[in-house]
């Protein structure tokens, strides 16, 4: 049995920071190795350059998932190859193993679906004949990439439990949301995430852009940014944004900057329109926290991707709190989405059931509520 989870985790170095992932995966996984089947999982780990590169080594996330799992799971040391081989001959009933990062094959996202299926095709052969795919990666199912899409048109595919509950839940915001629906954007993805915004807009009531996501917006009003995270091909498209719904849009007043990209950098609070030359916005200032959670504290649903500042460094944690908080305190229907989102509640100490549900995909999550077809759901055939 082929099983595509996303074990996509925050590391620092190759220790776990929020394994919420992993702990996502187990119920597929395990429900499977209780009826015996030898499982052979496939993940990504982050943005390799279609290469092994250690850095972005499946090893730690291995290691956990054998930890929570309480078997031990052989972890490979390619992705289709010698070493994938002998990992899956090796299995007996009831077992599990993880092959390396699907993405240090170029294939897996390649562009061309000659090359992906290729590739689709080893993931296929080596679990054999007879076996079935089971796509439980939510978090990736918006990703039309080999070990996702490809493999589904080569093997019976069918839907995990884990993607099958968050479709469940996000069909309730794509429906008749309770308003106002507020959606609030940050992170660093910015430009995968250009194209969401656009489509949500005439959906949500209103649209508050923190993170790096929010210095687009600035420079797009004539601001200087300093060296901020800048989308400078999207100016245009941003210009047009804020004329057409500028209204509904809320962007930082203030925001907080650094002078380097670092947990000790020096750092000052400054308004949006006076970033520094030289100087980074890594954080939303107090201000913004406050006007983000007026909008918040009155919503009626919230859907919440991307945190506001980088929260792993304890001087640009305040804007994510700030902002999860006041969710929080909201009565409103509240979803959070996404890999560092969820992992910004768990380690910002944020009670889990202050949401009403802690989605596993950001980008994913997103481009459902956008009303796309996702790749890899709609080539499935049925339910696992
Ligand atoms: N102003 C900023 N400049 C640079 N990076 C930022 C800024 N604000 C937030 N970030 C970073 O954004 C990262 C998370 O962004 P990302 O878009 O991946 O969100 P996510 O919740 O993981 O969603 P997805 O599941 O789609 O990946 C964090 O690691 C955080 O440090
Ligand atoms: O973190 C995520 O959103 C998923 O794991 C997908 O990762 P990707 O944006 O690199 O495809």
């Amino acid at each position: 049995m082929l099983v595509r989870a996303d074990l996509n985790v925050p590391l620092d170095g190759d220790e776990i920071t929020d394994d919420g992932r992993v702990r996502a995966s187990l119920p597929t996984i395990e429900k499977l190795t209780g009826a015996g089947a030898r499982v052979v999982v496939t993940a990504h780990l982050g943005r390799p350059k279609g290469e092994p590169d250690p850095r972005f080594s499946l090893v730690p996330v291995a290691r956990r998932l054998g930890e929570l799992l309480g078997a031990e799971v052989a972890v490979a040391g390619d992705v289709t190859g010698d070493s994938a081989r002998s990992v899956v001959e090796g299995l007996t009933d009831g077992s599990v193993a993880l092959l390396e990062n699907v993405r240090f094959d170029p294939r897996e996202t390649s562009k061309d679906d000659a090359e992906r299926g290729a590739f689709a095709r080893e993931l296929a052969e080596l679990v054999g004949d007879g076996a079935a795919f089971v796509s439980d990666g939510f978090g990736v199912v918006h990703r039309k990439q080999a070990s996702v899409y490809d493999v589904a048109k080569l093997l019976p595919g069918y839907a995990g439990g884990l993607v099958l509950s968050e479709v469940d839940v996000l069909r309730t915001l794509v429906g008749d949301p309770r308003r106002p629906y507020v959606v609030v954007l940050g992170g660093s993805k910015v430009s995968d995430k250009f194209g969401v915004i656009e489509a949500l807009l005439p959906k949500v009531d209103k649209l508050l852009i923190g993170g790096g996501m929010a210095y687009t917006f600035l420079a797009a009003q004539g601001h200087q940014v300093g060296s901020s995270l800048l989308q400078n091909d999207q100016l245009d498209a941003t210009r047009d944004l804020l004329a057409k719904h500028g209204d509904k849009l809320v962007l930082p007043v203030d925001v907080v900057v650094a002078d380097a990209f670092a947990a000790d950098a020096n750092t000052r609070v400054v308004e949006a329109d006076a970033i520094p030359e030289g100087w980074m916005g890594l954080d939303i200032g107090p201000r913004s926290v406050e006007l983000f959670a007026d909008a918040l504290r009155t919503a009626g649903t919230v859907f919440w991707n991307g945190p506001a500042g980088v929260f792993e460094f304890e001087a640009f944690a305040a804007g994510t709190r700030g902002v999860a908080q006041a969710i929080v305190d909201s009565d409103a229907f509240s979803v959070v989405g996404g890999g560092d989102s969820a992992a910004a509640v768990r380690t910002l100490g944020l009670p889990e059931d202050g949401f009403s549900h802690i989605s596993t995909g950001g980008g994913a999550s997103l481009e459902f509520l956008e009303g796309k077809d996702l790749p890899g759901v709609a080539v499935l055939e049925g339910e696992a």
